[in-house]
């Protein structure tokens, strides 16, 4: 078995080192549901996902995922962008997880885009507690993500060291565009 996990595992075993049972989370991107499920396992009955998408055939398939997990009632799905989620979610959040570009299986030409994802990781830096996390797992490769994934990328460079590390995790002897997984932990309130 190979020791170094693919950009999502690596994101995954991030996340279950800081989440426990009880915690609220919210995955941005729900996509097919994933994300979602692994969150919702994670935080148990007594913890609560908040998880967003553009699109309901997005949301549709997350839902039938929990459901098939019996793992539904601890989540609320919600069809709006990332961008506005300072309206349904507030303080103290542990984890927010990206999952930036499109649906996999579904058209390429809705995906993630710059502005409303910069503006969702901001927000969520609000709502984030001390010591939680922002997690991103970029694609770049095919027909997008390349002008998202230096854009954020920039973002990220310019957070202030002080209050947020950055940790990058990239493979960079890749030549087929593997995406990238970026931690950002809060160091202060
Ligand atoms: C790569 S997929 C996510 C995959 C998902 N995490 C999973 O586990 O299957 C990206 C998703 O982001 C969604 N999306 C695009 N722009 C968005 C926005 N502004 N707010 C929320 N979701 C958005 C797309 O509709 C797509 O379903």
């Amino acid at each position: 078995m190979r020791f170094l996990k693919s950009p999502v595992g690596i994101s995954h075993e991030v996340v279950e080192k800081i989440v426990k049972q009880g915690d609220t989370v919210v995955d941005a991107t729900a996509g097919n549901g994933n994300d979602t499920l692994f969150l919702a396992k994670l935080v148990g009955e007594t913890g609560k996902v908040y998880s967003f998408d553009i699109q309901n055939v997005a949301l549709e398939k997350t839902k039938q995922k929990l459901i098939d997990s019996n793992m539904l009632d601890n989540v609320t799905l919600i069809n709006d962008g990332h961008e506005n989620i300072d309206k349904y979610v507030s303080y103290p959040v542990k984890a927010v997880m990206f999952n930036l570009g499109y649906l996999p299986g579904g058209d390429h030409k809705i995906h993630t885009k710059p502005h409303t994802t910069i503006t969702a990781i901001e927000k969520s830096l609000d709502i984030i507690t001390k010591h939680g996390i922002v997690m991103l797992v970029i694609y770049h490769g095919g027909d997008s993500g390349f002008e998202e994934k230096d854009e954020v990328l920039e973002f990220l460079k310019g957070l202030d060291q002080k209050k947020y590390s950055v940790l990058m995790y990239n493979y960079i002897n890749n030549i087929n565009y593997p995406p990238i997984a970026v931690c950002i932990e809060k160091l202060k309130e």
